[in-house]
């Protein structure tokens, strides 16, 4: 995990994780600390093909622009870009272009390979990696998705408590790893709160890990029912 916290967290630095499937790494979200994180980690750029983007909050792609300008000047390669299909427009457009267009570079395309993917449908997205995106509810009025991954481990990214789909996922699909986000106090209108969360059965809270939560964290410590908390910078292996 880049970084386990919140949109604001400094502690924890924004939800964003490194994957790495068969030798090659990916980003899931590229929020504000992403670079950062990645310096931490002695992670040299050049080591990452790209970036899957699972919603446009800054937490989430902030550190898109950085990331693709060093990659354009200092190492002549476009990152690839996996992002819903929906969202391409508003990221240029509303986004990155704001600080990245200029006369040579007038499209998200002349930063990245872009590779935009209908939510709802399974794509492979490496070699025997299968994933989808799929809506779920987290602003009004806003897309925001999270990622299933080979039928097997699902990623909340941000979004609002869904325990039907999470009961559906366990129960009936036979998922076996629920990453998901948690908002720790206050109410839970556009995020998941631990409170909801700890009303899910055990079958479900066992297989569950945390993300995305705010830096009083320390307070909650062994009140998270069967749950455990991510942690920054720490390197997880999911049997997927
Ligand atoms: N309608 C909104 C919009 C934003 N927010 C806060 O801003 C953060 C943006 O990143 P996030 O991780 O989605 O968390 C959001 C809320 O904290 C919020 O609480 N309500
Ligand atoms: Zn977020
Ligand atoms: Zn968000």
């Amino acid at each position: 995990m880049l970084g386990t916290g919140s949109a604001f967290s400094k502690r924890y630095l924004n939800n964003n994780a490194m994957i790495e499937w068969k030798g090659t790494k990916w980003l899931i979200d590229c929020g504000n600390t992403a670079p950062l994180a990645l310096h931490a980690l002695n992670e040299p750029l050049e080591s990452i093909e790209g970036v899957l983007v699972t919603h446009l909050h800054a937490d989430h792609v902030g550190g898109l622009e950085e990331i693709a300008f060093r990659m354009n000047i200092f190492i002549g390669r476009k990152p690839k870009l996996i992002i819903a299909e929906d969202l391409v427009e508003t990221l240029w457009e509303n986004g990155l272009k704001a600080g990245m267009e200029d006369s040579e570079h007038t499209q998200l395309e002349d930063y990245f390979e872009v590779r935009a993917v209908k939510p709802e449908q399974t794509f492979e997205w490496l070699p025997g990696l299968v994933a989808e995106l799929i809506q779920t509810k987290h602003i009004p009025g806003k897309k925001s998705y999270s990622l299933k991954l080979n039928r097997s481990l699902f990623y909340s990214a941000d979004m609002t408590f869904h325990p039907e789909l999470l009961k559906r996922l366990v129960h009936d699909e036979g998922y076996q790893y629920i990453l998901h986000e948690c908002q720790l106090t206050g109410e839970g209108a556009v995020h998941t709160t631990l409170e909801e969360l700890l009303t899910l059965p055990e079958s479900i809270q066992r297989i569950t890990m945390l993300m995305h939560y705010g830096d009083e964290r320390e307070q909650f410590e062994g009140k998270t029912g069967m749950m455990t908390f991510m942690n920054k910078h720490e390197l997880y292996t999911f049997d997927i």
